[in-house]
């Protein structure tokens, strides 16, 4: 498709968002416009866009498609602008949001003088932000979710899920209200979660120092979201309120309850708790990214000697594979261990099984 795709906030989502349609689009012209100057120049630099502008509202009267992808608080601005301008009769306005019924509710007005706005969210990111972090494959799989309102007619949303198609994410319509109950319980509360493990830790640290020295593994996993951006979790936290106190009085209740077990020492009831929560995330779809991001991982046993890692990594950046994520499972002295190496797509797992096979003996499994 050809025309002027306007992207607002080039961070990771608007970046990411940008090389997607690029990918589909060649011939489309990619505008950029980012409160940063250094986020512009850095996305042009990176060839993320092919213009970067001084003024949203200047590009916003030319553009086709509008993408906002600034943080939520920000969108909202973003929306008001956009309502007293004389945008192209024809634009459609969508934005990548992480909640819905706030931003739905501030595009009313444009809706009302007949302009497209079609709220979307893609369900798939990283605890990382900024454009150097954007990747065109980041929505593969994922759900994107849109939540068009009655005003939207059914060939607008086929027109952008044809923009968006580049994402290769799977569209998924919803309510704003249905949006922002499922992602507070599967997104939003876990970062809540995440980040009163890391204060409980930072506490524990002011007493002994080891904590954080000893802090690995399962509590690394756990916290990874912790380090994402505090201006857009914030925001999202003033945006689904009231959805998220509800949700802080459940997970009380549940925390009551477990802590009850444990206090009882009912290792029956303490087993079950365990048991049913590992039966319910086994079962989740693991091909899909979204809350629970898919990774292709690669299980390689290795001797347990100095350098193995490298050499293993040696052979692969050879052969230009890239490596997203790198652990050893398990190693005792005098035994094989496990090392798990985790790849974007199922082709690089595939490509780099071959790799080890063809250059050692080490045994390699997919689970
Ligand atoms: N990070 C994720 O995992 C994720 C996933 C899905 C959706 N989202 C949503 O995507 C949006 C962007 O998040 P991100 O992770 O890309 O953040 P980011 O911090 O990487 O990028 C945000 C960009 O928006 C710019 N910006 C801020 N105010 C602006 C304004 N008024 N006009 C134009 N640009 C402005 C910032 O300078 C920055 O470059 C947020 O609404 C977020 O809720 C994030
Ligand atoms: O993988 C991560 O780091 C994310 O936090 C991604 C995540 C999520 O909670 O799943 C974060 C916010 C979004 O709106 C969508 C996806």
């Amino acid at each position: 498709m050809r025309g002027n795709v306007l992207i607002a906030g080039l961070g990771l989502i608007g970046g990411s968002i940008a090389l997607a349609i690029k990918r589909a689009h060649p011939d489309a012209a990619m505008i950029g416009y980012d409160v940063s100057g250094e986020s512009l120049r850095l996305a042009r630099s990176l060839g993320v866009i092919d213009e970067a502008v001084p003024s949203f509202a200047h590009a916003a009267c030319e553009a086709d498609v509008i993408v906002l992808a600034a943080p939520v608080a920000q969108t909202q601005q973003l929306l008001r602008e956009l309502a007293d301008l004389p945008l192209r009769p024809h634009v459609i306005v969508t934005d990548v949001g992480s909640t819905k019924e706030r931003i739905v509710k501030q595009a009313l007005p444009l809706l009302e003088q007949g302009v497209t706005f079609i709220g979307g969210h893609p369900m798939a990111g990283s605890h990382k932000s900024g454009v150097a972090a954007a990747r065109a494959h980041l929505f593969e799989n994922a759900f994107y979710i849109l939540t068009p309102t009655e005003h939207v007619k059914e060939e607008q949303i086929t027109r952008l899920k044809r923009w968006l198609e580049g994402t290769k994410a799977h569209f998924v319509t919803l309510t704003p209200k249905e949006h922002d109950r499922i992602a507070g319980v599967i997104s939003h509360f876990p970062h809540i979660i995440a980040a009163s493990l890391v204060h409980q830790a930072q506490q524990y640290e002011r007493e002994d120092e080891l904590v954080s020295r000893l802090a690995a593994g399962g509590f690394r996993d756990i916290t990874r979201i912790a380090s994402s951006n505090p201006e857009m979790w914030r925001d999202i936290f003033i945006h689904n309120k009231e959805e998220l106190l509800h949700l802080f009085d459940r997970w009380i209740e549940e925390m009551k309850k477990i802590r009850t077990y444990v206090a009882d020492g009912d290792s029956e009831r303490i087993y079950q708790y365990f048991h049913e929560a590992k039966q319910f995330r086994d079962g989740l779809p693991v091909r899909t990214k979204g809350a629970i991001p898919s990774f292709y991982d690669l299980y390689v046993d290795v001797p347990d000697y100095p350098g193995v890692i490298s050499e293993i990594t040696g052979y692969l950046s050879k052969e230009r594979i890239s490596i997203t994520n790198i652990r050893i499972i398990e190693t005792r002295e005098d035994i094989y261990g496990v090392l798990r190496l985790s790849f974007q797509t199922d082709d690089d797992r595939q490509r780099a099984k071959h790799c080890i096979e063809a250059n050692t003996n080490y045994e390699t499994y997919v689970v």
